[in-house]
């Protein structure tokens, strides 16, 4: 999921990812095409077997209307020269129907062409018993010697006692030239007999079921139908080969214009998923659900070597579980106006870590970064309200940095405020973007943290060499002074020869940690936390 994810919100993946969904809505869009045009190729199969069966659905018809005709014309004694005149007059109805017969219980007696015969002939058990709806009983391929048709074979209807030979109806020999066709006689859902085309197809058409478009992978088509009697039937079956031979410019042109919207709708997924997955829009659908965490860089006090505080770092997890700095997400939260609501987040994340983490009796100096937008005690005051209670083992400090939108006079009326709630305020940054030496003597902070240019800049440049400049500076005011950025062991024990750092910050000592190994680190190079309570005068 993680590696899905991955893919999803990785810059680098763009034209992989565009390429996929350009994949995806190809077969998507070929899948829907297809399955109009299966759609469509079964409709006009279904339309063009139907037509294939009217020749059967007319015969059907006009036997109907035959047998009607005798069983409303016959008055006459059956078989005597008046009936057989009568039969013969309905036999010159334009109907296709000449031969008309007398046959109780399948027995024929006389017929329009032969007379009386001499006997009865007994057809013996009908292949197809008389049914619901039109009662007709059906023997089928007889042989009609005993009608005189020496070597011929025709199928015989019978209604009560009346019977008729019903003329053979080919398929229309002009069927589309895309679908083979069978014909053939039901007898019932299991038994029927070929009459014509393609022998077997029937039986092969009722094993292939499924929708129009299990055809399309079948590569074959097959749709049956029956006349209204379910007697006549037909089969049709059409091959992909064949269709596309029929329509290979329609397939081309199907081919290109899916390939086009296939772009398009890529395209506009791209753009969705982009939106959707952007690093702001994750960012800000993820903040509130535990996704930001704390980092913890020690602060190593010059004084005694030991590591007695830590600057609080905010780190962002992204939905892969990759841990982003602050340089990222920062300017979101900000044009987003969250500054507030994410201080609130860091100071609660931090106050819980450290609390559940640190051992007891350990007093530490936490540094937070604070917006100045934010510089209000009226806000920040109950945001650090958890860490300034009676017996909090914590000295809090919140870092601020000057900017052009706070004026000094603001600024000091907020520090002075938050001074008396208990928080230490420290200058961040100091020496670079708008600090001035002014406002460190005109603001009353405890602190001024040195700009981490100067310690990290490289031996004997003008950084460096300002530096010093800048730690005298420092000193002359009177404020506790943190120096960060300290790289090397050289620089920090320049610093300490110096004797007018408080306190240094820098990957020389620690990188920022997270609260298990930062705890650890305080084990060893902390103070050791007091085991008796502190007596109090
Ligand atoms: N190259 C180098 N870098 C060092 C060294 N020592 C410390 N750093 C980095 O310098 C930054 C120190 O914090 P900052 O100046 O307050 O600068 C911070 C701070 O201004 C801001 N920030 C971080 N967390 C918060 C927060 O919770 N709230 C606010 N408002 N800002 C935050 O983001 C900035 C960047 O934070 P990070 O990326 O964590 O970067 C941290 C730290 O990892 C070193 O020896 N070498």
């Amino acid at each position: 999921m993680n590696r899905i994810i991955g893919i999803l919100i990785a810059g680098t993946h763009a034209r992989g990812r565009r390429i996929g969904l350009w994949l995806v809505a190809f077969v998507v869009l070929m899948f829907g095409a297809t399955w109009i045009v299966a759609e469509q190729v079964s409709l006009n199969m279904r339309v063009e077997t139907q037509r294939s069966l009217t020749g059967y659905e007319r015969l059907r018809a006009n036997v109907l209307s035959t047998f009607d005709e005798m069983d409303r014309r016959l008055v006459q004694p059956a078989c005597s020269p008046a009936f057989l005149d009568e039969l013969r007059r309905i036999a010159f109805l334009p109907d296709g129907i000449n031969e008309l017969l007398y046959a109780p219980d399948g027995r024929v007696e006389c017929s329009v062409n032969s007379g009386r015969l001499d006997a009865p002939e007994d057809l013996g058990e009908p292949d197809i018993a008389a049914q619901y709806p039109f009662g007709m009983a059906f023997w089928v391929d007889i042989d009609l010697g005993f009608l005189g048709l020496d070597g011929m074979v025709g199928i015989l209807a019978q209604r009560g006692s009346l019977a008729m030979i019903v003329p053979p109806q080919p398929l229309p020999a002009t069927g589309p030239r895309w679908m083979e066709q069978e014909l053939i006689f039901r007898f019932s859902d299991e038994v029927w007999l070929h009459r014509q085309g393609e022998a077997g197809l029937y039986a092969e058409a009722l094993s292939a079921t499924g929708p129009a478009i299990a055809s399309v992978f079948r590569g074959v088509f097959y749709e049956t139908a029956c006349d209204s009697g379910g007697i006549h039937c037909v089969a049709s079956r059409s091959d992909l080969t064949q269709l596309f031979g029929l329509g290979w410019a329609t397939l081309a042109v199907i081919l290109l214009v899916t390939s086009v919207l296939a772009a398009w709708v890529a395209q506009q997924l791209h753009r969705i998923i982009e939106r959707y997955w952007s690093f702001e829009a994750r960012f800000l659908r993820r903040l509130d659900k535990g996704s930001v965490v704390c980092a913890y860089q020690p602060l190593l006090n010059l004084k005694n070597d030991l590591a007695t505080g830590c600057e609080v770092l905010a780190r962002w997890r992204d939905i892969d579980g990759t841990i982003v700095p602050p340089d990222r997400f920062l300017p979101i939260i900000e044009r987003h106006g969250l500054t507030e609501r994410f201080t609130s987040m860091v100071v609660a994340y931090a106050y819980a870590d450290l609390t559940a983490y640190l051992p007891k009796g350990l007093r530490l100096q936490v540094n937070f970064n604070i917006f100045p937008q934010d510089l209000d005690a009226g806000k920040l005051v109950p945001i650090f309200a958890p860490f300034l209670t009676k017996d909090s083992p914590f000295d809090v400090v919140v870092e601020i940095v000057e900017t052009a939108e706070i004026s000094p006079e603001t600024a000091q009326v907020e520090i002075e405020r938050l001074r008396a709630a208990g928080l230490k305020v420290y200058i961040d940054d100091f020496g670079a973007g708008y600090s001035s030496m002014q406002n460190l003597a005109a603001l009353s902070i405890d602190g001024v943290k040195l700009d981490r240019s100067f310690a990290m800049a490289p031996d004997h440049s003008v950084m460096s060499t300002m530096l010093g400049y800048a730690i005298d500076l420092v000193q002359a005011s009177g404020r506790s002074l943190v120096v960060e950025g300290v790289e090397t062991m050289d620089r920090l024990n320049a610093l300490k020869a110096t004797g007018m750092v408080n306190f240094a910050q820098g990957y020389g000592i620690s990188r920022p940690l997270f609260i298990a190994p930062f705890v650890a680190y305080l084990a060893d190079h902390g103070p050791r936390p007091l085991t008796r309570p502190r007596l109090v005068a």
